[in-house]
């Protein structure tokens, strides 16, 4: 017969820990691209290690993120790690596989695309205007990254779910935090870890909206419009036999997947849009020029629409080159589903695949000079060659909340920049991944007024 292949060369170090530690302590200093560029060194293209409690092969490169993208789910299905599935719940997309993530997919994408989400430009910008006036307008100092997870949670938890403001959300925000904290922990459950706390939290946020799907459906009943927010909609779509075709659980992991991938995600990209816009004089100007336009060709306290924000295409380049160079999502997992062959080596069943942004998004030969920030590497996106620039994954798994971040991203820019100046406090202006980028301090700027809101 054929010869058995080898597994690839690296160390699985101590079981459980193995080399997660190592990784988690080089996001926590900002050297976790340099940790991966020197096991690429030493192992080469193809590695094994052992991550989160499990065995796992790194691998990268275009190549690597094509197969890792496109692979059905009869080679790789896409089990997150342990802490990941326990705290989501297993009925999140994340875990869902074949006609199942077809179906659930389907369902969150009636509400996220484009055509639904034009609507909810006004929503939107309703929350941002509120926000920069509770906490930016008068202020002299504030600090980003907090303020900016609580902006795009509030438009996540208004848009989405109909919470409006008030004490129900804000116990919302707080265990989710907590949940949040544990999601890339190692799944030790003794009391007292990180990931204790987080399944405890969790537990709490799926009772809340057990009762506020109890709510939506009796309203439902009588008569409440099914289009007010996801929830609702999820609950109205029915199969054959006119049972809802989404199940509770469904609902209930996919609402907190949906916090989880759409607030803190795009609340770095708003906040490391920001920094730039402090550090770069000439991309700052541009962009103000731009908005400054869109501004001026309206009435002083009309509301932007869609086609506005087709105009704001010098401001989305920069936010493209900033997830570039600092993409939020570090990298992700597969699961092989059978033993797999890939470029010689033999990738058992049951390992991890272990995929990172950084490592296309930093090479030279795809992203010339790539330590340099240049928004015009993104004016003819079409030169791109596919699957290099990821920050939103590919394939049929690629984020389905791509418009949805890009709506936030541009609505909160254009007040920002059309009516406050700031600067850096920090002298340190470094960041860490916490897995997330998270700059020091939380960014705190000191701040000017322009005009008023
Ligand atoms: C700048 C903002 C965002 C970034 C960088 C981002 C990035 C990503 C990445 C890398 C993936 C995983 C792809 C994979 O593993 O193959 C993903 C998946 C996902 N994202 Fe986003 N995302 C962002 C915003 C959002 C928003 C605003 C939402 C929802 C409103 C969202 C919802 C999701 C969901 C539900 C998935 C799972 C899709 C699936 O498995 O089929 N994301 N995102």
């Amino acid at each position: 017969g054929k010869p058995l292949k080898r597994v690839p060369p690296g160390s699985l170090g101590i079981p459980i820990l193995g080399q997660s530690l190592g990784l988690l302590r080089a996001m926590r200093t900002n050297t976790a691209e340099k940790w991966m560029a020197e096991r690429a060194k030493r192992y080469g293209p193809i590695s094994k290690m052992s991550l989160f409690g499990k065995p796992t092969v790194f691998i990268y490169g275009q190549a690597a993120n094509k197969f890792v993208f496109t692979s059905d789910g009869s080679k790789l299905s896409n089990q997150q790690t342990d802490s990941v599935r326990m705290i989501l719940g297993d009925r999140c997309l994340l875990e869902l596989s074949g006609e199942d993530h077809k179906r659930v997919r389907n369902a969150l994408s009636s509400f996220l695309k484009p055509d639904s989400l034009k609507n909810y430009v006004g929503k939107i910008e309703d929350e941002v205007m509120r926000h920069l006036e509770m906490h930016w307008q008068g202020k002299q100092k504030v600090t980003v990254l907090p303020l900016m997870k609580t902006l795009t949670f509030n438009i996540i938890c208004s848009l989405l779910f109909g919470l409006e403001r008030g004490a129900r959300r804000d116990a919302f925000v707080e265990y989710f935090q907590q949940m949040i904290e544990g999601m890339w922990s190692i799944p030790i459950n003794m009391p007292f870890t990180r990931f204790n706390r987080s399944l405890k939290a969790s537990a709490k946020v799926q009772k809340m909206l057990r009762d506020l799907i109890c709510e939506k459906r009796s309203e439902l009943e009588k008569g409440a419009p099914p289009h007010q927010d996801l929830i609702t909609c999820l609950l109205s779509i029915r199969g054959n036999d006119n049972n809802e075709l989404v199940s509770e659980d469904e609902i209930i992991h996919n609402v907190m997947l949906i916090m989880v991938a759409g607030h803190d995600t795009s609340s770095v990209l708003i906040t490391f849009i920001i920094r730039l816009l402090a550090n770069d004089k000439t991309i700052l100007e541009a962009v103000l020029k731009e908005q400054e336009e869109i501004r001026n060709s309206k009435l002083s306290r009309e509301l932007l629409t869609w086609e506005d924000l087709g105009k704001m295409k010098y401001t989305w380049r920069v936010a493209m080159e900033t997830l570039r160079t600092t993409p939020p999502i570090f990298g992700g997992f597969r699961k092989t589903v059978e033993d797999i062959e890939y470029e010689g080596y033999l990738i058992p069943k049951g390992w991890q695949i272990f995929w990172v942004t950084s490592m296309t998004h930093m090479d030279g030969d795809i992203f010339p000079e790539p330590s340099k920030f240049d928004p015009d590497r993104f004016g003819n996106a079409a030169a791109i060659p596919p699957y290099c620039f990821v920050p939103f994954g590919g394939g049929p798994r690629i984020c389905p909340g791509y418009e949805f971040a890009k709506i936030e991203t541009l609505v909160t820019i254009h007040p920002l920049i059309t009516h406050f100046t700031w600067k850096l406090c920090c002298k340190d202006d470094s960041f860490r991944r916490d897995p997330m980028p998270v700059p020091t301090q939380g960014l705190p700027v000191q701040l000017v007024s322009k005009k008023l809101l």
